[in-house]
């Protein structure tokens, strides 16, 4: 009686795919050749072998698909858009770390781009600077002696008169100038800066010295008064460690120990996969960089952190070494009496010759001249073997006298104290030499890239939310604009609906509005959320049911069927309802599911309203006898906007319509008809036994959708066939035409439409669908283009995403005895590289991916695997990383579909399980369906777990046989619930 039993019982053969069109329809639907509607209307063309849109040319006959042996249990599936939101996990560490590491990538990350950039510039400003002012640092040595301190003094005073040096750096290196820094001007952070040539005194300036000074403070303050800046940039060194810490934990892969897995940049990549592995390699390869950058970079910008440190060290207070030491820029800019250069000279040439009599290795000494005369000269200096910049020996030299007050050397410090000096080289790279530095300056360079790409993913995931949430909110809209008031339920008019991919849902919520409009408050909703019990609530109950598999229930229907089986009779008495029940004739089993909920409403007690209506793939005539038993209910002539909608398709759909610039009608999943250049063609099983199975990658400019949606294309005939035709009619192929509202050649019009059977039989290269209506040689072009029907679109599943950078489909190219397949042909053979293709992207809400963050199970075969690759695309990008794919094909050396994405999936740990199941290379065949119960305990679990369950492929044997082994595993009920929760997803067909 109810439909499951219904259906156990049967088996049936579907319809051939891919023949011959159909004219399109507004709304295609995924299923086998047919008869049109239009034929049944007694059209011109009515009587040919037709084909009606379909979907994914060549479903696989073979793995996954032995003939369905015994009973088929009903599938079950949800409804995308409307299915109830499954119970969250409580948000776990992994969703945290990723909130955090998105926040503070996007807040601080720019400012951190900042920072790296100007970084990178400074790491080889002695060079920029050498570059720009040649032979000012460095000049020809010559064999002459050099200046000491006083004599530099002395040459310095004589063009700059009495200005205040408070620190002059000598290098031992022959012909390295001497660099002179003067005392800071009054609102100077840092004095002016000179170098002067170590044989003549002469003394020059730099130039770009400021825009480097300038690229510092931008570097370490963000051009920030100091107090504020240093805290500012600590803060970001901190969210730079936090989002490398982050960072990390995200991409932790589940074989940790591949080194492949962490560094490994995969150049194949596209579009936001490759995004996302840039961002994610690169990030690992520079992350011990930035944590050293980040680390030491802490040292400078909080005092606390250097204090303790240095006190960790054992370094005095800095405030008491301040204190102690003469402080290298006093207040006045001008030299002070004592010290100037007249009595300087001497000065500094005491100190310096003491220093010279203590450190005959130096390299390079700093001097700090003070600005009192009493107070020592800081002497701060790298001996010959001095591991890096920072390992500095200090000596104080009294200038009066040449009294050395303090000598310590870097080798006496303790080991803290050592590792204290090593912040500034490590930070600079310099600790590593070139190497090191280059290193730095890459990780610096590379910030702006990470900031780049993080914030690219981030816009790209906040516009594939958006377009998620715009889809559900166009629904959820539907359904407010026809909700009845609160508290009118008593009073209203249900409108329940039971959709696969959506037909008999766009239909009730038409239907609600065009009542509401007529003035019946209505609610919509769908059955998978309902008990039959629940439908007492209303006046009177208006159901519009689609058939799925062979003649069940839609997927989320199927619990609602259950219940509706297990009523007591006459349950339903005072329910009174009127059925629309959507389906095809080419199914044996027509409106099986909606036949059968009629029947079981009436068992029950239920009165009908009106006899139950029956609408053969979106008949016109049958709405609009819906429509008249709706507006009698509302006692009213008519009601409109119902049979003019998606769903109401056979014979609508016009060349016009096909137009490239056809506007998306509202509420229609699909989008308007775009044209889209075939990019590029791959054979992806020679060899196979089975029908060759192509990726076709279109271009995709401007296109966005999310995984599980659709493209419809549109077919056409291939030339060879369209000039054989031509030749059969003796019409002119050149001659112009009226098509819609185009003009064309009468050969493109041809191109685009289904060939009238020529009066003379003719053979063609292609199985190229003709109508029954004949074209006698002496008929006009026109007269012929007038006749003619466009050709149906196919729809194939897309096994791309939109950062993919293309529409890319997997498609089976399937022969027939006259030729190749329509729009198998067209994509795989026909179409030449470059070529425009006409096509559009539809919705397919039943094969959403689901918001929440649980494990899921993929299962498919053949090209069912474009369906579920795009599925493990979109979760290998959210970090979704608990994935087991069962995937069925016939022989692993010719049908390893794939294989490297799937291997690279796997050693990325995104698929824990993968169950690849060859069925002719085993002594039995072995399909998905067997695999699956061998591990019927595990599948529990991951049930268990909260595990989604998506299906795609070929209906008859791979998802019947899958269906079987749930129930056998779950348990019929379970399942049943399972689909109602929207966690059994599929796109067969
Ligand atoms: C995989 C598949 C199986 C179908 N099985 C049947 C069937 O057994 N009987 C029938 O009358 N129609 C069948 N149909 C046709 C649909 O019921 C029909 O296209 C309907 O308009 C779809 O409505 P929906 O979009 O609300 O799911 C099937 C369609 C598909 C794609």
């Amino acid at each position: 009686m109810m439909p499951s039993s219904v259906v156990a019982t049967t088996t049936r053969k579907r319809p051939p795919h891919d023949q011959a069109p159909s004219p399109p329809l507004p709304h295609p639907v995924r299923a086998a050749g047919r008869r049109s509607a239009a034929q049944r209307r007694g059209r011109p063309w009515a009587g040919a072998v037709n084909a009606r849109p379909q979907r994914r040319d060549g479903r696989n006959d073979a793995v996954g698909a032995p003939p369905p042996a015994g009973p088929t249990p009903p599938p079950a599936r949800p409804r995308a858009a409307r299915r109830p939101t499954l119970p969250l996990a409580p948000p776990g560490w992994r969703q945290l770390w990723f909130q955090l590491h998105w926040l503070v990538g996007i807040t601080g990350g720019t400012l951190l781009m900042v920072i790296g950039l100007s970084g990178a510039l400074l790491s080889f400003r002695e060079e920029c600077l050498d570059l720009l002012n040649p032979g000012v640092r460095q000049v020809a040595p010559r064999a002459e002696p050099v200046l000491a301190p006083a004599q530099v003094a002395a040459a310095v005073a004589r063009v700059h008169g009495t200005r205040r040096i408070s620190t002059m750096m000598l290098y031992a290196e022959p012909g390295a100038a001497t660099r002179v820094i003067f005392a800071p001007l009054p609102g100077q952070r840092r004095g002016e800066s000179i170098y002067v040539d170590p044989y003549s005194g002469t003394a020059q300036a730099l130039r770009g010295h400021q825009a480097f000074e300038w690229i510092e403070a931008l570097h370490r303050w963000l051009l920030l008064p100091r107090e504020t800046g240093d805290p500012v940039t600590g803060t970001l060194a901190l969210l730079l460690i936090g989002m490398a810490a982050s960072g990390l934990y995200l991409r932790w892969p589940r074989r940790p120990l591949s080194w492949r897995t962490w560094l490994t940049f995969d150049p194949a990549l596209r579009g936001r996969p490759f995004l996302w592995n840039l961002h994610a390699v690169l990030g690992t390869w520079v992350l011990p960089l930035y944590l050293v950058l980040a680390g030491t970079g802490l040292y400078w910008s909080f005092d606390i952190v250097r204090d303790s440190l240095e006190s960790w060290a054992g370094r005095p207070p800095r405030a008491a070494m301040n204190h102690a030491a003469a402080k290298p820029a006093g207040k006045s800019a001008d030299m002070p009496a004592e010290m100037a250069h007249a009595t300087g000279t001497p000065t500094l040439a005491l100190a310096w010759d003491s220093f010279l009599g203590k450190a005959p290795d130096w390299r390079m000494a700093s001097l700090r001249i003070s600005e009192k005369a009493t107070q020592p000269v800081q002497i701060s200096w790298l001996d010959a073997a001095a591991p890096h910049e920072q390992a500095r020996n200090r000596m104080s030299v009294l200038a009066a006298s040449g009294k050395i007050t303090q000598d310590k050397r870097y080798a006496d410090l303790n080991a803290r104290d050592r590792f204290l000096t090593t912040f500034y080289p490590l930070h600079m790279g310099t600790y590593f030499g070139l190497p090191g530095r280059l290193a730095m300056m890459v990780a610096g360079l590379a910030m702006p890239l990470f900031g780049i790409t993080g914030w690219m993913l981030y816009l790209g995931r906040r516009k594939l939310k958006r377009a998620a949430r715009a889809e559900r909110a166009l629904l959820a809209d539907a359904d407010t604009a026809v909700a009845a008031p609160a508290g009118a339920a008593a009073a209203s008019t249900l409108l329940a609906y039971a959709s696969q991919s959506g037909s008999a849902e766009r239909l009730a919520l038409r239907s609600a509005a065009a009542l509401r409009q007529a003035g019946v408050a209505a609610t919509v909703q769908s059955l998978d959320r309902l008990a039959p019990s629940d439908l007492l609530g209303y006046a009177r109950v208006l159901l519009v049911a689609s058939s799925f598999g062979e003649g069940e229930p839609p997927d989320g229907t199927r619990r609602f069927a259950r219940l509706l089986k297990q009523a007591d009779p006459a349950s339903l008495a005072g329910l009174r309802f009127g059925l629309l029940a959507l389906g095809d004739r080419h199914y044996s089993d027509f409106c099986g599911f909606g036949r059968a909920l009629d029947e079981r409403l009436r068992a029950l007690g239920a009165k009908q309203l009106f006899p139950a209506i029956e609408v053969d793939d979106g008949d016109a005539v049958a709405l609009q006898r819906w429509s008249q038993s709706l507006a009698q209910l509302c006692g009213v002539d008519q009601l409109t906007g119902i049979a003019d909608g998606a769903g109401a398709g056979a014979g609508k759909r016009t060349h016009g319509s096909a137009d490239a610039t056809n506007a998306n009608p509202a509420g229609d999943p699909a989008g308007a008809w775009q044209t889209w250049p075939l990019v590029a063609r791959t054979l992806l099983n020679p060899g196979s036994q089975g029908g060759p199975l192509y990726e076709v990658v279109l271009d995709g400019a401007g296109a966005n959708w999310q995984a599980g949606a659709l493209l419809e294309v549109l077919p056409r005939n291939p030339d060879g066939a369209v000039a054989a035709w031509l030749r059969q009619s003796g019409l002119d192929g050149h001659a112009s035409v009226r098509l819609g509202s185009a003009v064309c050649s009468l050969h493109e019009a041809l191109a685009r439409s289904i060939l009238p059977a020529p009066a003379v039989p003719t053979s063609s290269a292609s199985a190229v669908p003709t109508s029954s209506a004949s074209v006698a040689p002496t008929s006009s072009a026109q007269a012929c283009a007038d006749q003619l029907r466009p050709l149906a679109p196919r729809s194939y599943s897309l096994a791309s995403l939109p950062q993919d950078g293309g529409l890319q489909l997997l498609v089976r190219q399937e022969s027939h005895p006259g030729g190749l397949g329509l729009g198998s042909g067209w994509l795989t053979a026909h179409a030449p590289l470059d070529a425009p293709i006409q096509a559009r992207l539809q919705a397919n809400p039943g094969f959403a991916p689901a918001e929440a963050d649980g494990p899921a199970i993929f299962i498919g075969n053949g090209s069912g695997f474009a369906g579920l690759r795009a599925h493990l695309r979109a979760r290998a990008l959210a970090g979704r990383r608990r994935n087991w794919l069962l995937f069925g094909e016939r022989e692993q050396a010719y049908d390893s579909i794939c294989a490297d994405e799937i291997a690279q999936w796997q050693a990325a740990g995104l698929l824990p399980r993968l169950d690849l199941v060859f069925s002719r290379d085993g002594a039995c065949r072995e399909y998905v369906q067997d695999r699956l119960r061998g591990a019927a305990d595990e599948l529990r679990g991951w049930i268990a777990d909260g595990a989604m369950v998506y299906v795609c492929g070929s209906l008859q044997g791979m998802a019947g046989g899958v269906d079987a082994a749930l129930v056998e595993i779950l348990g019929a009920d379970a399942l049943d619930d399972l689909a109602a929760a929207g966690r059994y997803r599929r796109d067969v067909y």
